[in-house]
């Protein structure tokens, strides 16, 4: 039961000795009020050291030597591994390159999961650009802390976590080094109370860096059931897809598969009958008939599914599906380049039912139902 709720608020991001650290001044948890830092000279020896649990091992540790740190590793990721008992499976959404659609592929994940009465908890640990207050309509939202830790904000019963719930304006940069962003996810991890969940969502910066390798280091312990990878057709974003299955296969973490976004323009067949033969005349339909014929080509086409494809980037490298099959990683299938879903995306709906996205949304359906995820996931775990 949740009691005395309180808001969370930006000086709360880290404890204060952690916020008064620069970048490069460890500070183990359980440290004393005025830690000096693992790396200080002073470390082990200083008078804020007397009674330190830690102060043995960073007097014995030469300046700059071993991080003292990671003798207390065991005992944050047992922390967190309790706290994340309650999740079921974890997903990491990856991308090489940036603006893909990766956290829009996260976003629409999660409220497909949601939509098939799955408990779904999204975890944007993408801490210099964080996108999902945006996308799931929360911009403006704030976190609280209960006796049981954070609260998530909800939507839609999807319960979210961000960065961006912390900032003090939508404007304000955050920009910090490994060891904070690191602080910051941990933190996330040890302090978020999710309650029962099937799927945690874990939407990722571009690349294979701090963010992912401190997410790989803190769930080792609970272990993270797969990632999927987004891309784009064009072969400079393919190229760093390769190396994101590299950076899985040597971290143990299974890729569940590739998506491959923005893949060409679909757009109902009607639409593109319609286009054309006002063009060719140079006039709007005026005649009512033409108007009510055109709306019912839209409507027929949308029920018979007929989409004209085009193709927008190159891939006459094959694409994300020659990669895949070169990898030996799942294909999972393709999302068109859609003006709709973008839009859906940027005023943070779901595109899933909705008449103006349906060829997006059952591009999206089909992947998340191809990829059958649910039904494995939840075999294995009954
Ligand atoms: N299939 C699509 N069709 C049209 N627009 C799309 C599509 N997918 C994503 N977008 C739009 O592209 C932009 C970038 O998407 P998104 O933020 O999801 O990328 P990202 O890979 O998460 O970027 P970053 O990693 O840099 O945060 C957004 O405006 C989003 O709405």
């Amino acid at each position: 039961m949740m009691s005395s709720i309180t808001a969370v608020y930006p000086h709360q991001f880290l404890p204060p000795k952690q916020m008064e650290n620069d970048d490069h001044k460890e500070v183990p948890d359980n440290a004393s009020e005025h830690c000096p830092g693992t790396r200080s000279e002073d470390a082990g020896k200083s008078d804020a050291c007397a009674g330190c649990p830690n102060q043995e091992a960073c007097a014995s540790s030469a300046p700059n030597g071993p991080d003292p740190c990671y003798l207390h590793v065991n005992s944050y990721l047992v922390a967190i591994a309790e706290r994340i008992a309650t999740v079921k499976h974890k997903i990491l959404i990856l991308s090489g390159k940036g603006g893909v659609g990766k956290s829009t592929f996260a976003a629409q994940l999660s409220f497909a999961l949601a939509d098939m009465d799955y408990q779904v908890g999204l975890l944007d640990i993408d801490i210099c650009g964080p996108s999902m207050p945006k996308m799931l309509g929360l911009e403006g939202q704030t976190i609280h802390q209960s006796n049981l830790g954070w609260s998530p904000v909800y939507v839609d019963s999807i319960g979210v976590m961000s960065v961006g719930f912390l900032l003090p304006h939508p404007d304000a940069d955050i920009t910090w080094r490994g060891p904070r962003k690191n602080g910051l996810i941990k933190q996330f991890l040890k302090e978020v109370y999710w309650g029962e969940l099937d799927f945690l969502v874990v939407d990722t910066p571009p690349g294979t860096s701090d963010e992912q390798i401190s997410i790989v280091q803190f769930l080792k312990e609970t272990g993270i059931d797969g990632a999927i990878i987004v891309t784009t057709p064009q072969q400079v974003s393919l190229i760093d897809v390769r190396k994101e299955a590299s950076f899985c296969k040597r971290v143990g973490i299974r890729v569940l598969g590739v998506v491959e976004n923005m893949s060409g323009l679909s757009q109902p067949v009607s639409d593109l009958k319609y286009l054309k033969r006002a063009k060719t005349r140079r006039e709007e339909p005026e005649d009512v008939t033409e108007r009510v014929l055109a709306v019912l080509r839209e409507k027929a086409s949308e029920l018979l599914g007929l989409v004209a494809f085009t193709e927008v980037f190159d891939s006459s490298g094959g694409g994300a599906a020659k990669m895949c099959v070169e990898k030996g990683v799942p294909f999972l299938g393709k999302v068109p380049l859609d003006p709709q879903l973008c839009k859906t995306a940027e005023e943070g709906k779901s595109c899933f039912g909705r008449d103006e996205c349906w060829v997006s949304a059952s591009a999206l359906s089909a992947i998340i139902n191809q990829w059958s995820i649910c039904d494995q996931f939840m075999k294995n775990s009954n």
